[in-house]
């Protein structure tokens, strides 16, 4: 590579570090930003949260409205229905067992019978276990972002699916979907059958209603909105784009630390749970959509579903800031493997094998001596799909954009472009001697 085009690279680079990504990856969402409109304004200032991974939490958006010292009274406090969600079997062992008890203003089963969706959701597929209504490629593929539709589209018609493994009919794998969307649901709620969504933004806020209170996630948050509970979203800034991983076979966790210790990576602290809220509405004609084996089915009811008044329980939906993320790395030499940054893990029934890992690549310090900082040429077991919340990433120098994506299946060769190896080969050198002076101009 010539001298004046490592130099051009060099600025550039630097140029690439110093700015949108750092902003970006600096703010934090300890204080909300609720400004932008929508209308609701005050819907979603200030909201509180309750802290912590997996908690048992108790909360009433009305004094007194949980019962004391059991789950299901013959009478509850204002005449609430006590209402069961499971996230597990009832047996599981206690560590694994998740349930929540929601006290509400009506059952929620006091709707109409399910029916097909119309019209039909066609970008939407679960079960890829028979590769003839799917495409199966060893090619490494990459997306463009999406463009976000120009007619009105709300998160459920926005969403997409890009692959997956296993299937919900057999309660076993994933699908990874992203959706581009510009409006937000009217009178409407969704339910997944099929497992829990987790939902990284990438461009505009969700403003998301659940039977356990309201959330406002951010790009560089994930939410994750558990298998059976109904949510609505709603997009304050309009435009909205994301990925989505659907898991089918249990639920995230963080992962052991082993050597590395009791702190670092996901601290259980920085996990949010929404309190408890409702609105007391008889809405006519309001829509529930259920997903279940990959299909929608709706039906309607004439109260908003959002009227748990109080719940107690350790199954609820949570969210997480990707900036709170504290990473550890090599300090001396080598590459550490990527699982290194692991957020959350759906573990499989095998010991160490994960269904699904989410992973955070976010911006930090590559210090290691002669060792080439980005991603090794490799061939993995697991399938990886990447995407791109903001910047740039170091193993991909051009072409992978915010709101793309990637996917390098199982055993499929991939590494970095020629121009981000013949950089990152040379950078070391240049770091040695300063003096040939590449700062940017
Ligand atoms: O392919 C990728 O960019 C992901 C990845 C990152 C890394 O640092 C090591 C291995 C790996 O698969
Ligand atoms: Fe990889």
């Amino acid at each position: 590579m010539n001298l004046d085009r490592r130099e051009e690279q060099m600025a550039q680079h630097l140029q690439n570090d110093m700015s949108e990504t750092e902003v970006f990856w600096k703010g934090n969402s300890e204080k909300e930003s609720t400004n932008h409109s929508g209308g609701h304004e005050s819907e979603f200032a200030d909201l509180e949260y309750l802290r912590g991974f997996g908690n048992h939490f108790t909360t009433e958006a009305l004094k007194g409205a949980l019962p004391e010292g059991q789950n299901s009274p013959l009478n509850c406090p204002y005449g609430l229905y006590a209402e069961q969600i499971s996230g597990t079997a009832f047996t599981v062992p206690r560590k694994y067992n998740q349930k929540s008890w929601l006290y509400r203003i009506k059952p929620s089963v006091t709707h109409e019978p399910f029916c097909p969706r119309q019209p039909a959701h066609e970008n939407l597929m679960s079960d890829f276990t028979d590769s003839s209504n799917s495409t199966v490629t060893p090619t490494q593929l990459r997306w463009k972002p999406e463009d976000i539709p120009e007619v009105k589209t709300d998160f459920i018609d926005g969403l997409f699916t890009i692959c997956g493994a296993g299937s919900p009919f057999l309660r076993h794998g994933y699908a990874v979907h992203m959706y581009a969307a510009n409006a937000s649901m009217e009178n409407c709620a969704l339910a997944n059958a099929d497992g829990d969504f987790l939902i990284v933004p990438q461009q505009g806020r969700l403003w998301i209603k659940t039977e356990s209170g309201k959330l406002q996630v951010s790009p560089g948050e994930v939410v994750v909105l558990p298998h059976g509970f109904r949510f609505s979203i709603a997009l304050p800034d309009g435009p909205s784009r994301g990925y989505i991983v659907e898991v089918y076979s249990g639920h995230f966790q963080l992962p052991d630390l082993g050597p590395i210790g009791a702190n670092g990576l996901a601290e259980p602290r920085d996990f949010l749970t929404p309190v408890a809220w409702f609105e007391d509405e008889n809405i006519s004609g309001y829509t529930i959509i259920h997903k279940f084996g990959g299909q929608l089915f709706q039906s309607k009811q004439d109260f908003s579903p959002f009227n748990v008044v109080a719940w107690q329980g350790n199954y609820a939906p949570y969210k997480y800031d990707l900036r709170k993320f504290c990473p550890f790395n090599t300090v001396l030499f080598d590459h550490a493997d990527p699982c290194i940054n692991t957020v959350l893990t759906v573990p499989s029934e095998k010991p160490g094998v994960a269904v699904v890992d989410l992973v955070v690549f976010p911006p930090r310090w590559l210090v290691a001596e002669h060792t080439f900082r980005p991603p090794y040429f490799h061939r993995n077991c697991m399938s990886e799909f990447m995407g791109l919340i903001c910047g740039t990433y170091e193993g991909k120098a051009d072409g992978f954009l915010p709101g793309g994506g990637s996917l390098h299946n199982c055993m499929s060769p991939h590494g970095v472009d020629t121009p981000t190896y013949e950089f990152y080969a040379m950078l070391e050198d240049v770091l040695l001697h300063p003096s040939l002076n590449y700062a940017p101009k």
